[in-house]
């Protein structure tokens, strides 16, 4: 095997020229597999066996390994993993025309530290599977043993187990959300059976009885509906309390919210008091209220929800002097032109698909400082490219992992021109 593949699997060339992906592979290892489908440009394969192996192969710490989807590099040596995940940073950076790029060191998430979690729900056999998905496969796999999770989110999807093959809504297949928020665990369960009140009480017992905060349900496919409400979920971002929509977005550790937090910060920091700033794609405010402690910031977001949220927690903070918050799509219509005069800095934080609408009026535009706070390296490589061809530098980047042991990587990067 040559190398690892932005997805965590070996990469290989096959005699014809074409790379092979082969999950479970290391490089540098000698392995048998059996050729499947085609795969990008190449094809994927199944490892039969490792004839040499790595020695940056250990064995895999979670009892799920190797059937979950959730972790794809649990059998990689620990420092070997995180040299290919900052690469992987490095490698997107170097992709958009910055070679070189003036890399942080990785800023990393323990184990048992993931506080926001989708799990899928599958009835069979008269039970019911809480879990994740196999890798590349409709399968659900069973985790009680999870490594990443927090304590408290296993806790609430070992109840799960116990409870949902009573409840008749769950017919086949459904979702949960779990999301730990300081009064709590607020759950967000859909399912592929509509609810009549009887199983609405006894969503609101399990609500009771697993000491959740909220219970919401949904059939699958709809917005959340509250069921059961103990204690309205809150997080604090600078100290201004947020009420969290049920399912809102909230970053996927602690450790890493606060890493991207103080990168963001530290890239602004030269910045005047009172200057604007704009947060595209805000969410409920974790970055909006600690800019807000030293600049009038715009904070845009899509989601109804997550706007009205933000909106709130600025009122009731006394905030709204220097917070403003617009619901807004900005793939439709991004904060371009005449808008984006005055404005010191834009922070922008897009989803997995990146912001390329977003991305292509900063290049076109007046502002001379952009963070891109991004959750996909290839939607980076593609967005700072524009940045890039407009004159930008890039003057830092710091990778952060708050998905241990799978190929997802957060990166603050800063530029200027
Ligand atoms: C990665 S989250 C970041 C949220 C927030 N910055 C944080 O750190 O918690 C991306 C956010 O973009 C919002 N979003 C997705 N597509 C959008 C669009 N087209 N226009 C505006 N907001 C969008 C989502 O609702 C979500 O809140």
């Amino acid at each position: 095997m040559r190398r690892l593949g932005a997805a965590g699997d070996g990469v290989a060339s096959l005699p014809c020229g074409r790379p092979c992906h082969v999950p479970g592979a290391l490089p540098g290892e000698q392995v048998r597999v059996r050729i499947g489908d085609r795969r990008g440009d190449g094809f994927s394969a199944r490892l039969l066996a490792i004839e040499s192996a790595s020695p940056d192969r250990v064995a895999p710490p979670c009892p799920h390994a190797g059937a979950c989807g959730g972790c794809t590099l649990q059998h990689l040596a620990d420092a070997a993993y995180a040299a290919w995940k900052r690469g992987l940073a490095e490698a997107a950076l170097a992709r958009a025309g910055f070679a070189s790029p003036p890399l942080a060191p990785l800023a990393r998430s323990a184990p048992g530290t993931r506080r926001r979690a989708e799990l899928s729900l599958r009835r069979a056999d008269g039970r019911v599977i809480v879990g994740f998905h196999g890798r590349a496969s409709a399968e659900v796999v069973d985790i009680p043993g999870c490594l990443v999770l927090h304590p408290a989110l296993l806790a609430i999807a070992a109840s799960l187990r116990s409870f949902l093959p009573r409840l008749g809504v769950l017919k086949r297949e459904g979702k949960v959300w779990l999301t730990l928020a300081a009064e709590g665990v607020d759950l967000w369960l859909t399912t592929d059976g509509a609810a009549d009140a009887a199983a609405r009480s006894a969503l609101a017992e399990f609500a009771r009885v697993a000491g959740l905060a909220r219970l919401s349900w949904s059939l699958l496919g709809h917005d959340p509906d509250p069921v059961a409400v103990l204690a309205t979920p809150t997080v604090s971002f600078a100290g201004v309390p947020v009420r969290l929509p049920p399912g809102g977005f909230l970053q996927a550790t602690e450790d890493g919210e606060r890493a991207i937090v103080s990168a963001v910060l530290a890239a602004l920091a030269d910045l005047p008091e009172g200057a604007r700033v704009a947060d595209l794609y805000a969410g409920s405010g974790t970055l909006t209220f600690p800019l807000a402690r030293r600049f009038r910031v715009l904070a845009v977001e899509g989601d109804r929800a997550a706007s009205a949220a933000l909106r709130s927690a600025a009122q009731a903070a006394a905030l709204s002097g220097r917070v403003v918050v617009e619901r807004r799509d900005l793939s439709l219509r991004p904060i371009a032109g005449r808008e984006l005069d005055g404005l010191e800095a834009v922070v922008l934080d897009p989803p997995r698909d990146g912001a390329r609408a977003q991305a292509a009026a900063l290049a076109e535009g007046p502002v001379r400082r952009v963070v891109y706070v991004s959750c996909n390296p290839a939607a980076l490589a593609r967005d700072a490219r524009l940045l890039a061809q407009a004159g930008f530098r890039l003057d830092r980047a710091v990778p952060i992992d708050q998905f241990l042991w799978s190929a997802h990587l957060e990166c603050v990067a800063s530029f200027s021109r």
